[in-house]
């Protein structure tokens, strides 16, 4: 049998599945990108419903996107998925050694993904479709996200560097670069109220793991032609 270090070694085989416009996935393909490692894109086109196709559910039954599939491993959620890519492929680490910092990273990534993208998600969305208004709709979203920003906001603007934490990108930058797009391309945030959020956003947009990460570079973008 392979030692771990024996199977770090080895390059990866990995599969991403994935959806262009889902934020979850875009965390998933920054921390790829970051770590330089290659990846099958597999889409789950949300919108037709492949979610629930039995086929998917065999590889996450909770029928969300992202999942990845690495060898014999299986791990959906994109907070257990960077986990394990950081445990597993160390290059380009995402967690810094000091605890302080350390936990700032958990603590907005836990926001973003825990108080902020499931009241705005495509589920909440649709459950939301015939019951209220389309501005009612908006007006929800952006109460979530602009809590949850207001609250990141004031978490990082004493520690912040170049980045959410500090001149490294890290586990927060990957968490926030996709709430911050769909924040301002879904449900119109006013980023001016949050200005290290928004600085951040330009800093973003500079780094090629970022850019190819974005939704209309994925395989399942729909083509602008
Ligand atoms: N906590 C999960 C949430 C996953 C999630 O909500 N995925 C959405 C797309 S961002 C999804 O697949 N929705 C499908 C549906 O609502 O049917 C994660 O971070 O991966």
């Amino acid at each position: 049998m392979a030692s771990d270090s024996e199977a770090m070694s080895r390059p990866a085989n990995l599969t991403l599945y994935s959806y262009c416009w889902s934020s979850c996935a875009h965390r998933v393909r920054i921390a790829l990108n970051l770590k330089g490692l290659e990846y099958e894109y597999k889409a789950v086109n949300l919108s037709k419903g492949d979610q629930f196709d039995p086929e998917f559910e065999k590889i996450n039954p909770l029928k969300f996107v992202p999942a990845l599939v690495d060898g014999d491993v299986v791990v959906a959620d994109s907070l257990a998925i960077i986990l394990y890519l950081e445990d597993k492929y160390p290059q380009h680490p995402l967690l810094p050694q000091d605890l302080k910092k350390k936990a700032v990273n958990l603590q907005v990534a836990s926001i973003v993904s825990s108080s902020i993208q499931p009241l705005q998600s495509f589920f909440a969305r649709q459950f939301f479709e015939k019951r209220i208004s389309l501005d009612e709709k908006l007006t929800w979203s952006q109460n979530h996200v602009n809590k949850g920003f207001a609250a990141i906001e004031k978490l990082i603007k004493e520690i912040a560097g170049k980045y959410a934490t500090g001149d490294e990108v890290q586990l927060a930058d990957v968490f926030l670069a996709p709430q911050i797009f769909a924040g301002v391309a879904r449900f119109q945030i006013d980023m001016s109220l949050y200005p290290t959020l928004a600085r951040l956003n330009e800093a973003y947009a500079e780094l090629p793991a970022f850019q190819a990460a974005l939704p209309h570079r994925q395989p399942d973008a729909p083509s602008t032609s």
